[in-house]
């Protein structure tokens, strides 16, 4: 017994020792997700630059990342010194830029939290696998895309996995730390080492479709707007219902808003064409005319419901 007790405390201990070695982290995208995992990579003291192929979104997501700090900040300090202390030593860990080549150079971790699209994604790793360091771990933030897919662009599939965060990331607690048959022990350990010291709690997927979260959460969420396509019920009707009798803190087309209706579009196309026959992953008028609408949800100030002040 003393002999698996030693190797427990060995492999605890080398992932305590990988994931200390996470700390410059290259985040690329700076949209709501990205914005969220540099700001908590920030606040938590790793070295962070957050990149975006779009200078505005960069200028953006630095709006948004100041006016989140400062709600974490206000909740864990209150007002007065220790809160700015707090502010100005996580915005001293960020650096932003637009080289997605040149940010990583000597980045240990990269989280790609780009458009959900395949191509895009491969594209962008495909690119980034000859600019980083041999020992750099990659993971995509993808919310559908099988990771195995994402990680054949690249020549280290022994170093690469997800890392699934939620949205806000500031609050939300979960980590879903994908592997593939490839990911090295090493990696997964790093991964999950470092996503707790993210302050997150992590929980460990196999690369199957969702994973753990959205394989029941979309499908839930799919449901939800067939029901209204039907005329069975309102969007608001059912986000009370489900508000009040479920106990969810927002109703499925709040949160789809809160998400973005682009992103909803993407995974459910992605997996109407993984899985043709499946009813539930057919295309939906509904969704379809919002997002030609440009009604992406709150990032466009409109989606099901309007969020124009
Ligand atoms: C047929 C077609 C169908 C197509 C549709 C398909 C859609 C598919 C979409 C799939 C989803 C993809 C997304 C994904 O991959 C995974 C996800 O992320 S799923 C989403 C997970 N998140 C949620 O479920 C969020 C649920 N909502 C909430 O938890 C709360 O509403 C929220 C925390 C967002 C806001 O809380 P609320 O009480 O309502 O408001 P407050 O503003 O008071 O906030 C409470 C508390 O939290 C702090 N806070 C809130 N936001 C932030 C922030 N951005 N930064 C920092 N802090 C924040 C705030 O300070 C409050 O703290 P106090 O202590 O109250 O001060
Ligand atoms: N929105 C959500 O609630 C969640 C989304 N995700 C996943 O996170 C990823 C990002 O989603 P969001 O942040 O919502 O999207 P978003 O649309 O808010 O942000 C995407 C950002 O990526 C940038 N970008 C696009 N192509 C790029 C490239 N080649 N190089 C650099 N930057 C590029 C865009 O300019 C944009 O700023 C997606 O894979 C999504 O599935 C995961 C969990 C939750």
């Amino acid at each position: 017994m003393a002999f698996f007790n030693h190797l427990a405390r060995r492999s605890f201990a080398q992932s305590a020792a990988m994931a200390n070695a996470i700390k410059n982290v290259t985040v690329i995208g700076s949209g709501l997700m990205g914005s969220g995992i540099a700001q908590v990579a920030a606040q938590t003291g790793h070295n962070v630059t957050m990149v975006d192929i779009d200078p505005v979104a960069v200028e953006k997501a630095q709006k948004r990342i100041g006016a989140s700090i400062a709600r974490v900040a206000k909740k864990k300090f209150g007002e007065g010194d220790d809160a700015a202390k707090f502010m100005n030593e996580s915005m001293s860990h960020l650096k932003t830029s637009t080289d997605a080549v040149a940010s990583v150079e000597s980045a240990d971790l990269v989280v790609e939290a780009i458009v959900e699209n395949l191509k895009v994604k491969k594209e962008l790793f495909s690119k980034l696998d000859g600019a980083a360091p041999a020992h750099t771990i990659f993971a995509s933030n993808t919310s559908s895309i099988p990771i195995a897919k994402i990680a054949e662009a690249t020549s280290r599939l022994d170093r690469f996995g997800g890392l699934h965060f939620f949205n806000p990331v500031p609050v939300m607690k979960l980590l879903e730390v994908v592997r593939i048959p490839e990911t090295s022990d090493g990696t997964y350990e790093a991964m999950k080492g470092w996503g707790k010291a993210m302050g997150k709690v992590t929980v460990e997927c196999k690369d199957t479709p969702g994973f753990i979260v959205n394989r029941l959460l979309v499908p839930y969420m799919f449901e939800a707007v067939r029901l209204v396509e039907r005329g069975e019920a309102s969007p608001r009707d059912v986000d009370t219902a489900m508000k009040l009798g479920a106990g969810h803190p927002m109703g499925p087309f709040e949160l789809m808003d809160y998400v973005g209706l682009d992103t909803g579009k993407f995974i459910i196309d992605g997996w109407h064409a993984d899985y043709p026959d499946e009813e539930i992953f057919k295309p939906s008028p509904m969704l379809e005319k919002l997002v030609a609408d440009g009604k992406l949800g709150v990032k466009s100030g409109e989606g099901f419901y309007s969020y124009k002040k």
